[in-house]
């Protein structure tokens, strides 16, 4: 982990409270930090363009004041000199603070992708038992705009610049107002009239900045409010909207005309909620103040400067130039309060997105490598192995113990929600006993790589999905494809006539969502995903209800390879289909999350037990019919 992003995470404010300075810097500094380690030289090109951008204004606010005196005083020529000096001044200025704009708007976006490739990075890494809660979700989302969203970092650096340029134009207007100060000293017959004013209207300006402040510091907090108790709707909303473009659910909202009922709940996702109109309301008011106060401030600086100028000390053009360095300066503060309420409040989601980042990956952490065995000795067992899904009061494993012998073809079976994929999730490490343990060849199997350690399974799984992305990428899980061994598995899973088919072959897209591709039948979509386990080639070969959307010939000829292909390996067959396990050296009966009846499809067909009432609920439906009873057999 690169150091910058090692700090500590300690603003973890109440809500509503706001950060003091002390902190606000501490923690500008280590993004600061954090950004130049993701792109060196944008904290440098922010605060140049900064400073560049903040002299612009400067330059007819001064030069017009010149040539208004110089015309006053009748000398046309210095006072066209003047119009070429600010012309020329302008252009330089103007153009360099444009081109620093660009470079260090393109240097934030590449930062800014740096950094939500870290949350993607992480993302995948999480465990697959972490990521199956609504809490790691959602730590997920606030870690995404804190690093691309609306909390994230390149908005971020916007209100950085916003902030630095109005720092720099509140110093070079202060350094007019010090040139007016010495020009009082220096040059007024009675300085008492003009200094009063100058306090009164310093005094005013500190009301109007003390009260602006405050209020920007409200309208930073019902914004980020606003922002914080939005994640839920906008997860919502984004997930509804997501659904008209969603081919998987197109079908069923048609056929249940689900439309009426999607957008009722699009409009309350968004409006019951009150959270925008809310907000938008009291910013109003809270804008509304400050520019009544700022208008008022503006006011009081002409009047000063007027009773200045009426003394003689300063000419009509001073009049103009400190008048409108004043009204800067004061423009400048309550822009610059503003955005450093905004950066402030923006810590909060720039913290998830360190503390997404500094997660321990828990389970991950095994380092031991797995011995590679070409003989593929890989014992697994449980050992006395309960599990209970997160925040479930249930207990979905109870008291597992099991040992999955080298080379046998088990078959898993029972009812819905036995447990059997939870038995299957728990071997491949997706999720963590509660109690007991899991041994590889016996070690407990936290202690080895996880990356390492899945290399030995080859799993198919009931909701299994492909990714709309090239077939042949699809089967590979990665972008080097062998198209040879490609070709051969997907003959193996009877989809090579398919394939040949299509104009690109194995590069044909799958899927509509992500540019034009083929869409696969839910059928030839199994075979796939068969053929993807296949092509992995791993010693421990695990298929959960593999065959439910094959035609009988296809799953008679997958079964019929199958026994070929796993001949060499231990595989484990999850079915509802009785007559797919008949084959099956041993079969594993799960019921209420436990092991109840273990033993071949003879032994316990013939004795009375869950197994013997599955196997006849599905076998009456063929006993009367010869030919059904002769395709099972062709089948097993
Ligand atoms: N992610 C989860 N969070 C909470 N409970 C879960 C989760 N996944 C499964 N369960 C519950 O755990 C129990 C076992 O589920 P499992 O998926 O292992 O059953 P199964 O035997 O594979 O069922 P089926 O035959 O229907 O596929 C069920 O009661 C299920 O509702």
């Amino acid at each position: 982990m690169p150091r910058c992003l090692k700090f500590k995470v300690n603003i973890i404010r109440k809500e509503g409270k706001s950060m003091n300075l002390k902190t606000a810097w501490q923690e500008t500094c280590k993004f600061i930090r954090m950004m130049q380690k993701s792109e060196p030289h944008v904290i440098a090109y922010l605060i140049l363009t900064a400073a560049i951008t903040a002299a612009v204004p400067f330059l007819p606010i001064y030069f017009s004041a010149q040539i208004l005196n110089f015309l006053i005083a009748g000398q046309f020529p210095q006072a066209m000199q003047n119009v070429y000096w600010m012309i020329g001044f302008s252009v330089i200025l103007g153009l360099s603070s444009k081109a620093l704009n660009q470079r260090f708007l393109k240097l934030r976006d590449l930062s800014k992708y740096k950094i939500r490739q870290r949350v993607l990075e992480k993302a995948y890494q999480i465990e697959y038992e972490e990521l199956e809660k609504a809490e790691t979700i959602d730590e997920i989302r606030k870690a995404d705009q804190g690093s691309n969203g609306g909390g994230g970092t390149g908005e971020q650096l916007r209100d950085l610049l916003q902030f630095l340029t109005m720092f720099f134009s509140m110093l070079y207007s202060l350094a007019f107002v010090s040139v007016l100060l010495v020009q009082i000293f220096t040059q007024a017959q009675d300085y008492w009239l003009p200094v009063s004013s100058l306090i009164f209207l310093f005094a005013v300006y500190a009301v109007v900045i003390m009260i602006g402040s405050r209020l920007s510091a409200k309208a930073g907090r019902l914004l980020q409010k606003m922002k914080r108790d939005n994640v839920h709707n906008n997860a919502m909303c984004g997930y509804i909207g997501n659904l008209g473009m969603s081919i998987q659910n197109g079908k069923d909202i048609r056929l249940y005309q689900m439309e009426d009922f999607l957008m009722e709940l699009f409009d309350k996702t968004l409006i019951s909620s009150r959270l925008y109109i809310d907000w938008g309301t009291n910013n109003g008011k809270i804008n509304g103040v400050i520019t009544f106060l700022t208008q008022l401030a503006s006011g009081m600086t002409y009047l000063v400067i007027g009773i200045i100028a009426m003394q003689g000390t300063i000419g009509i053009g001073e009049v103009m130039l400190y008048a409108n360095a004043i009204l800067r300066f004061t423009t400048s503060l309550v822009t610059l309060a503003a955005s450093y309420n905004n950066i402030a409040y923006r810590y909060e989601y720039l913290n998830s997105y360190e503390a997404f980042i500094q997660r321990p990956n828990m389970s991950y952490e095994g380092t031991l490598p797995v011995e590679k065995r070409d003989d593929g000795e890989y014992h697994l067992t449980f050992d006395h192995v309960s599990y209970r899904y997160p925040g479930q009061s249930e207990t979905a494993l109870k008291d597992i113990s099991f040992d999955l012998e080298l080379k046998k073809h088990f078959a898993v079976v029972g009812r819905n929600g036995a447990g059997k994929t939870t038995f299957i999730k728990l071997m491949c490490r997706l999720a963590e006993p509660t109690e007991g343990r899991i041994l590889l060849n016996g070690i407990d199997i936290r202690k080895y790589a996880f990356e390492e350690y899945v290399q030995i399974f080859s799993v198919v799984f009931q909701d299994f999905k492909l990714m709309e992305m090239p077939l042949g990428e699809n089967l590979a899980a990665s972008a080097n494809v062998d198209d040879q061994k490609a070709m051969r598995v997907l003959e193996e899973v009877g989809l090579s006539a398919r394939v040949a088919g299509m104009d690109k072959g194995l590069k044909t897209q799958l899927g509509k969502e992500n540019g034009e591709g083929i869409l696969l039948s839910g059928g030839e979509a199994q075979k796939a995903a068969i053929a993807r386990a296949l092509y992995k080639d791993a010693p421990v070969v695990i298929l959960d209800e593999p065959t439910a959307a094959l035609d009988p010939l296809a799953e008679a000829e997958i079964y019929e390879n199958f026994n070929e292909l796993v001949k060499d390996k231990t595989s484990i067959f999850i079915s509802h289909r009785m007559s797919s396990c008949k084959f099956c050296d041993e079969i594993v009966v799960f019921d209420h999350g436990q092991i109840v009846q273990r033993g071949t499809h003879d032994q316990l067909a013939g004795q009375p037990g869950l197994y013997q009432e599955l196997w006849e609920a599905q076998a009456q439906y063929y006993r009367h019919s010869p030919q059904t009873m002769e395709m099972i057999g062709s089948q097993v």
